[in-house]
């Protein structure tokens, strides 16, 4: 129901499918009520002791109620959880496509793990929403109308007192929702505040420690966690408030209800049954204060989903003039300068560069190491070569064509791109490979499963391949086969060989692995590679015959542009 579409992350999941939930719900409810006033009845109409035969009728309503309560219960959560899952599918396959033009230029500086990680977590409260607020909320208003129908038959007082229950715990609800999102969006903020001060005190201690600040850092860090304390605090209060509040109101009409069934001429077991009917709908109210919460949550992540969703992508795509026609084609950058944010205005009012312009050619099968300082544009560069970005001066030029005149889809199928975070996905060891061939599959079974070997060895896990337990069925990632950074990335570099792309683009491929294996690793790979381009961005040599030539880019060791 709350998956996100469109240019926001609006409901997608019409309520009505949710609507026979609501009913299973509310009919579960109903037969805990009914089980409660039963009881009631059944107890107090015994103690009269009257023939055993007419209590039978409401003997086998106890067993009856009881018995339905729970199975409705779980065919309740079944349906709900069927319809959730199944929008949490959809919403994240959306999510993921939206994704896609927003990487890496609209992420910032947060790892993709990370960013995925929180859109994971958001779309989760996000779909949960409806099954923890929507049903719940839902089936109570329905229990309760039908509780209070049914009362009024006996007494239009009690039924009274029902929808004034119903009411009031309605205002309760949309008080505990209000003071849950304040406290959320406290505690966020307080969280954020002591890990933002943690940092910057264990990343600057000797400097601070240095001008002498060592107790003015301690100040804040006992600030920001008593900041902290005093949002889980509050927070703490608001919930026991609202679910205070909600008892008071049911033991407030249990005794609304007994006063008035008091002055009713009813016969004992009916006046019981009356009394306890609000002791029995704190069945369906109980779950107010989960509803709360959830709705709180699925606000807030909502919000944070516009807010990285709603972004223009970097690169916007236009008709394009003609198409890439070559496997390996002809990439060449003609002052090229790049801008990872749109303007970004510096103290004299130019707009800063984060790659300042470059010429460079990268005819096929050509050999490209690039060096250079910290945050000198060098992964920058790839992301114009992969057009990630476009050139905010020059061009990219592809076979002679503008890049900006060639279908986005072009260029990049013809593009693999390694890149420092090597991520693996918990899955088999050929599915992770696979990922980087597009269907159709031009081999089968066998010949693709011998082309993904081929590709680890390429990569230097050849050794490691053959200890597998159960080869490329393997399952890797948390839980299963764990791998090492090294690993990660010679599995990135794999994927890289597999995929059969042109122009190999590596941002510090070999940066977690000790110098002998990483000198063993480029070879391979170079020699891998065969006729296609390699771009390889590195702080470090690498070994001979690797590549033809080094281009630096950023500024020059003595600062000079
Ligand atoms: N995804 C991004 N979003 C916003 N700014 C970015 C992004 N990637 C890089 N930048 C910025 O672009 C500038 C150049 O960074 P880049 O990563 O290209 O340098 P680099 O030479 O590869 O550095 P390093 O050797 O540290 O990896 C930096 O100011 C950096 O903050």
């Amino acid at each position: 129901m709350t998956a996100a579409t469109g240019t926001t992350s609006r409901p997608r999941t019409p309520l009505r499918a949710y609507g026979a939930s609501v009913l299973l719900g509310a009919a579960a409810t109903l037969s805990g009520v009914a089980l409660t006033a039963t009881s009631g009845w059944l107890v107090v109409r015994a103690s009269e002791r009257p023939v055993v035969l007419t209590l039978l009728t409401a003997v086998v309503g106890v067993r009856a109620f009881g018995i339905s309560r729970p199975l409705l219960r779980w065919a309740e959560r079944v349906r709900s959880h069927d319809v959730a899952l199944g929008d949490l599918a959809r919403a994240r396959e959306d999510v993921a496509r939206r994704l896609v033009p927003l990487t890496p230029a609209r992420l910032g500086r947060r790892h993709r793990a990370e960013v995925a990680g929180a859109v994971v977590d958001d779309l989760t409260d996000l779909t949960e929403a409806p099954v923890r607020a929507g049903v719940p909320l839902a089936a109570a208003a329905v229990t309760v109308l039908a509780t209070a129908g049914l009362t009024a038959l006996v007494s239009p007082t009690v039924a009274l007192v029902h929808v004034a229950l119903a009411a009031a715990l309605a205002g309760v609800t949309l008080l505990a929702v209000r003071l849950e999102a304040d406290g959320q969006a406290r505690l966020e903020q307080a969280r954020a505040e002591v890990l933002r001060v943690g940092e910057l005190v264990a990343l600057r201690r000797r400097d601070l420690l240095a001008v002498g600040a060592g107790t003015d850092a301690r100040r804040w860090l006992d600030e920001a966690q008593a900041h902290w304390s005093a949002a889980v605090r509050r927070q703490a209060r608001g919930r026991a408030l609202a679910q205070g509040a909600a008892v008071a109101l049911l033991g407030g009409a249990t005794a609304a209800a007994a006063l008035v069934v008091a002055r009713l001429d009813v016969a004992a077991p009916v006046a019981a049954l009356l009394v306890l009917t609000p002791v029995a709908l704190s069945d369906a109210l109980t779950p107010l204060a989960d509803a709360a919460r959830s709705l709180a949550r699925a606000r807030a992540a909502r919000r944070r989903l516009d807010v990285l969703l709603d972004q223009p992508p970097a690169v916007v795509e236009r008709p394009a003039h003609d198409t890439v026609t070559s496997p390996v084609p002809h990439l060449r950058l003609e002052a090229a300068g790049a801008r990872w944010r749109p303007t970004e205005p510096t103290a004299a009012g130019a707009d800063a560069l984060d790659l300042d312009p470059v010429d460079l050619d990268l005819p096929p099968g050509s050999r490209t190491l690039v060096t250079g300082p910290n945050g000198g544009g060098k992964s920058t560069l790839l992301a114009l070569l992969a057009r990630q970005l476009d050139p905010a001066t020059g061009r990219l030029l592809v076979d002679g064509t503008d890049a900006r005149d060639l279908p986005l889809a072009d260029l990049r199928s013809r593009v693999a791109v390694v890149d420092d975070e090597p991520w693996v996905l918990a899955t088999s060891l050929r599915e992770n490979l696979r990922i980087a061939r597009p269907r159709p599959e031009p081999l089968d079974g066998p010949d693709l499963d011998a082309r993904l070997v081929r590709g680890l060895r390429e990569a230097g896990l050849g050794p490691w391949y053959d200890d597998l337990p159960a080869g490329l069925d393997t399952r890797l990632g948390t839980g299963d086969r764990a791998l090492s950074g090294g690993e990660r990335t010679r599995l990135g570099l794999a994927r890289a060989l597999v995929s059969e792309r042109g122009v190999l683009l590596l941002d510090e491929p070999v940066a977690h692995l000790d110098a002998g294996t990483a000198a063993q690793v480029m070879g391979d790979v170079a020699a891998a590679a065969g006729r296609r381009t390699l771009v390889v961005v590195s702080h470090d040599d690498l070994p001979a015959g690797v590549v033809d030539r080094t281009v630096r880019v950023g500024p020059s060791e003595d600062g000079t542009r």
